[in-house]
């Protein structure tokens, strides 16, 4: 019962199933365009590869073939832009919101941001300069990571430390809960330091691994290192442009909406530079 639920014509169920079919006709007319598009190519990011990879005849190939690899596509275009935009998107919020609650920080980083890039645009190049950047984007993404958890299911059984665990068993790897784990991160484990990740992510902890918000394995996150450069330029030309601090009208309320999300919003005040000095 509870699984036909999400066939019945509820309105909820009826938004649902509109916003789909929108998302698909939007994601199709940019396929199409890009089939339809001249020379041999689909383009050099991730569609026109996928596009290359999955449809190996030309435009005539076999129309079932291509519906087919069409429902792949867009399966995969939608995964993408889940994971990638809303959890990007979270770590410059929460980022914002620990460096207006550490201004001293908020002033370290844009000295670190002026003196590499002075006023010119960030360049791919010069990002990994950002040491300090990247301190505090690690330590954001240890306090207030978007993904809060993974799952898990056991394949065979199995024993890790001194917990059996049987074959099957759904296991949740709650990130939240563990990096903020005292005897792992220690005694300031509640606290914002940057400092932990002055000798890089793997000796931050007691244990090298400790540091969870892309996961591990063979399913980590494999938009780490993208997200990483693109938080790192966002930030960088906010602080070259900007300070800011808090709005009185800001309530701190973390909330696990599938992501990391504060719950009322994070109204900030901007003061532009340019004016300021
Ligand atoms: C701060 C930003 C991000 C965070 C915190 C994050 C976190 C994660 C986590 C925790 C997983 C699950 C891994 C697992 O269960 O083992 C994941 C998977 C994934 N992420 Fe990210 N992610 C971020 C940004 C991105 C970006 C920018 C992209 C793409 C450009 C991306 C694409 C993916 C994809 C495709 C998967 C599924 C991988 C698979 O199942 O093999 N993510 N991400």
């Amino acid at each position: 019962m509870e699984g036909s639920i999400c066939y019945l014509p509820t309105t909820s169920n009826r938004r649902k199933w509109k916003l789909e079919r929108k998302l698909r006709g939007t994601l199709l007319q940019i396929i199409q365009s890009r089939l339809g598009s001249e020379g041999s190519l689909y383009g050099n990011d991730l569609l026109g590869l996928m596009l290359e990879a999955c449809i190996p005849t030309e435009h005539g190939g076999k129309q079932q073939q291509i519906s087919l690899s069409m429902d792949g596509i867009i399966h995969e275009c939608k995964t993408f832009f889940f994971a990638s935009h809303e959890t990007t998107a979270l770590l410059l919020t929460w980022t914002v919101f620990l460096l207006s609650v550490y201004p001293e920080w908020q002033e370290r980083l844009r000295k670190e941001v002026l003196r590499e890039f002075g006023k010119d645009n960030p360049s791919g190049d010069n990002l990994s300069k950002l040491k300090e950047m990247t301190m505090v984007l690690l330590e954001t993404l240890r306090l207030y990571g978007p993904a809060v958890f993974t799952q898990r299911k056991t394949m065979t059984d199995m024993a890790v430390g001194e917990i059996e665990i049987p074959k099957g068993l759904g296991i949740i790897i709650p990130f939240a809960i563990m990096h903020r784990d005292k005897k792992v991160w220690g005694d300031d484990a509640d606290e914002f330091n940057p400092l932990r990740f002055q000798n890089g992510v793997t000796k931050a902890a007691k244990v090298p691994h400790a540091l969870l918000s892309f996961s591990i394995g063979p399913r980590s996150c494999i938009g780490q290192n993208f997200a990483m450069m693109e938080a790192k330029s966002v930030m960088a030309v906010i602080l070259q442009k900007f300070s800011f601090t808090l709005s009185p009208d800001y309530v701190h309320a973390p909330v696990d909406l599938l992501t990391l999300r504060p719950k009322f919003g994070l109204p900030v005040i901007l003061r532009r530079l340019d004016v300021c000095s």
